[in-house]
């Protein structure tokens, strides 16, 4: 928490048409007034543009000062300066109420106004007497006396009837004192700020404004005795207290994720802020690996309704993920957002997505809520017809090799384990042969979002009830002799580059993405032949058989389906994959060959043990709907320790043994006696031949937003 007037930032990039003129270059200071404005309160009511040399005669809350920029930059040089004659610089005081204007998004609109009496306690509290100071409720922050704390930052309020006090229970940022702020890392750290209201009644009415915010506890003191009587009367609010039951939410921990100290973690760090925030929680540790699949795959929905928390790593996430949609009622399983709190070796995902590695951060995040909207991708079996779902990346070759050895280090290392494993596997290192086919996403089409681009084609023909409407769709006549049927592709938070086109235009980018030949295509009726072919729970390996002589001379067949109501059958995407008919032969890329990695990021993938600037993939977005491929070629070791030395800086993609490429779909098969293991998400899975992984029909939902501070960087 800081003084209003570290504002500055803010402020100046908002009137920046001030303060960056080139010829007149001014700058602008902003002082907070020494008196109140008229409202009795610190900070003005309205956001106005100014004109310099103006003064504005709007009720003052704060000033700018503007001068030329002279080779002085202090405003305390003005008045000095103003004496010199006509080279001397010239101060002009511009005042501008700044706040709550209701255009602006600067400090928020006003939502509750009045004055507190903040309480200390402990030491300071005989050093610096309680006093009323004016306070200020906004939609971002609130303000009392020279300090504010952001609503992103409060978890909940919690009071007692009959009582004029209350308490905002808040995890600001804080940055390590002793650690430069270029290394530190910012902290969430508990805060927990006491006022006094005038009255009881005030105090209900500032408990009331902030349950918009956050979660109110409201603690039903005991009843008063009477002097002299014996009976109990319970002491009554003339002012209701607004009291909203908290998230249902289902916590899955995995006690040995990361240095095993997940339980720990949860307990001390996580727990008392979910708490606070009023959630019920229903805990599962998990006692086996792919306990959290089954777990998912069974659980009661109402037992999770607004979420599932995982505790752990990746791998916990991907088991929970999979679980979820392997249910018979996947599409509502689906709707349920996913929580994470790092207590595992990588955590990428969360890392790279929300920008937060620090449990306490990520529980506060999933408290104030929110959704962020991320690609699954599938990797997919063509021969068992399994699906493996990943959140993060598929890799096979060096990384899947270290993956599989480091399981070996799990307890000794902890997430030191990728290390030793690397490092050993580097000693050794093998070669990987396979054949790889992919198809590139077209250059001009790069920065579409593929699901928002087919959620609109949906969206088309839901209402037109064909696509036949969309000029350059074509309805596919066959797949094999037979017709096909559907998947819906949905995403609800369409780009902004989506949102500003036109229906038709919309519909042009699709067609060019996906063209006539991969057809959209609406039926009616399913055939029998297209059966479900494989289990509902979907296995971990790709199946045990050896495998077979299959041809490889073409890439997979796969098609695209959009079904007419927009709804998902009962199918698995496993079945569904292997209808998406697709036959662009002339348009597949094929390399085939000894290669130290094939990685297919869905997102950037920061790690979080390695630095702040690693990145995998660093022009990937979480919710870009391509598969970001990366092709290490066969080198010897010291070219592999450049490449994942570059990584740290994200410039490996320059190395000229590295191919990059934006994928619509990428095959892979292994050569026979290659190693036969495939990564998806630190999860190992056994391949049995050739597999595909593109970027599934349906998103995730992660609860959650972007941490501000990080946000900013
Ligand atoms: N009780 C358990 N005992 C043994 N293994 C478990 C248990 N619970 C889960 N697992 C397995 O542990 C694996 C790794 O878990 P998780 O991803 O949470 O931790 P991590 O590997 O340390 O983190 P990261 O994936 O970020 O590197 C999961 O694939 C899961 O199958």
């Amino acid at each position: 928490m800081r003084a209003p007037w570290v504002k500055l930032g803010a402020l100046s990039r908002k009137i920046n048409p001030l303060g960056t003129s080139n010829q007149n270059q001014v700058v602008v200071d902003i002082t907070r007034n020494s008196h109140e404005n008229s409202n009795g309160h610190g900070l003005g009511a309205h956001s106005v543009p100014v004109a310099l040399g103006e003064t504005s005669t709007r009720s003052p809350g704060w000033s700018f000062r503007r001068h030329k920029q002279n080779g002085s930059r202090s405003p305390s040089s003005c008045g000095s300066a103003g004496t010199n004659g006509s080279s001397s610089l010239k101060c002009k005081e511009v005042r501008i109420d700044v706040g709550v204007d209701e255009g602006s998004d600067l400090l928020g609109e006003i939502a509750m106004l009045g004055n507190l009496t903040p309480l200390i306690t402990g030491l300071s509290s005989r050093l610096a007497p309680p006093g009323e100071v004016s306070a200020r409720l906004t939609t971002k922050t609130f303000y009392w006396g020279l300090r504010h704390i952001q609503l992103d930052d409060i978890v909940a309020v919690s009071c007692h009837n009959g009582s004029e006090r209350f308490t905002i229970h808040s995890y600001p940022l804080m940055h390590t004192r002793w650690v430069p702020s270029c290394l530190g890392e910012h902290r969430r750290r508990r805060n927990d700020l006491h006022f006094a209201a005038p009255s009881q009644e005030e105090a209900a009415n500032w408990v009331n404004a902030f349950a918009n915010y956050c979660h109110v506890n409201f603690n039903k003191l005991p009843a008063k005795e009477q002097k002299g009587a014996s009976v109990k009367e319970e002491v009554v609010m003339k002012v209701p207290i607004k009291c909203k039951p908290g998230p249902v939410m289902l916590v899955v921990l995995n006690p040995r994720s990361g240095k095993g100290k997940a339980s720990k973690v949860f307990r001390t760090k996580v727990l008392p802020i979910l708490e606070l925030a009023g959630c019920t929680l229903t805990v599962v540790e998990t006692t086996h690996a792919r306990h959290a699949q089954e777990l998912a795959a069974s659980i009661n929905l109402t037992e999770c309704a607004d979420g599932i928390v995982c505790v752990g790593g990746d791998g916990i996430l991907n088991e929970v993920l999979n679980g979820l949609l392997s249910r018979d009622d996947a599409e509502a399983a689906r709707a349920i957002p996913l929580g994470i709190i790092p207590a595992g070796s990588d955590n990428s995902l969360v890392w790279t997505v929300f920008g937060i590695r620090d449990p306490t951060a990520a529980a506060v995040a999933i408290v104030k809520g929110g959704t962020i909207t991320t690609d699954v991708i599938g990797v997919e079996c063509h021969k068992t017809d399994d699906v493996h779902l990943g959140l993060t990346v598929a890799y096979y070759g060096f990384m899947s090799d270290v993956l599989e050895l480091s399981a070996k280090y799990q307890r000794r290392c902890g997430p030191l384990r990728y290390f030793v494993a690397g490092f050993l596997r580097l000693l050794c290192l093998s070669h990987y042969q396979c054949e790889v086919h992919y198809l590139p996403v077209p250059p001009d089409l790069e920065s579409v979002h593929v699901d928002h681009v087919v959620k609109s084609v949906d969206s088309v023909a839901q209402e037109t009830g064909s696509l036949v409407m969309c000029p350059g769709l074509t309805m596919p006549n066959r797949l094999n002799g037979d017709s096909v049927g559907g998947i819906v592709e949905a995403n609800m938070e369409p780009s902004d580059y989506i949102r500003g086109l036109s229906d038709k235009e919309k519909c042009n980018s699709y067609c060019r993405m996906y063209p006539a030949e991969d057809a959209v295509t609406v039926n009616t009726a399913t055939p029998a032949s297209w059966a479900r072919t494989r289990s509902k729970t979907r296995s971990r390996s790709f199946g045990l058989n050896a495998m077979g002589p299959e041809s490889v001379s073409r890439p997979v067949q796969t098609a695209r389906h959009v079904s007419t109501d927009g709804s998902l059958d009962n199918e698995g995407y496993g079945a569904k994959t292997r209808r998406w008919f697709l036959d662009e032969e002339d348009k597949w890329e094929s390399r085939s060959g000894t290669y130290l990695g094939v990685i297919m990021c869905n997102h950037e993938c920061k790690t979080v043990q390695c630095m702040k600037t690693q990145s995998l993939a660093p022009r990937a977005e979480h919710d870009d709907g391509v598969v970001h491929l990366l092709l290490v070629r066969n080198v010897g070791r010291l070219q592999l320790m450049r490449f994942f030395l570059l990584m740290q800086f994200g410039r490996h993609l320059s190395l000229p043994f590295v191919e990059y490429s934006k994928a619509r779909a990428v095959w892979l098969k292994p050569a026979p006696g290659a190693h036969h293991c495939c990564g998806v998400d630190g999860e190992l899975l056994t391949l049995d031949g050739p597999i595909t992984t593109r970027v599934q029909p349906h998103s995730c939902q992660l609860i959650g937003k972007r941490q501000r501070a990080l946000a900013l960087h």
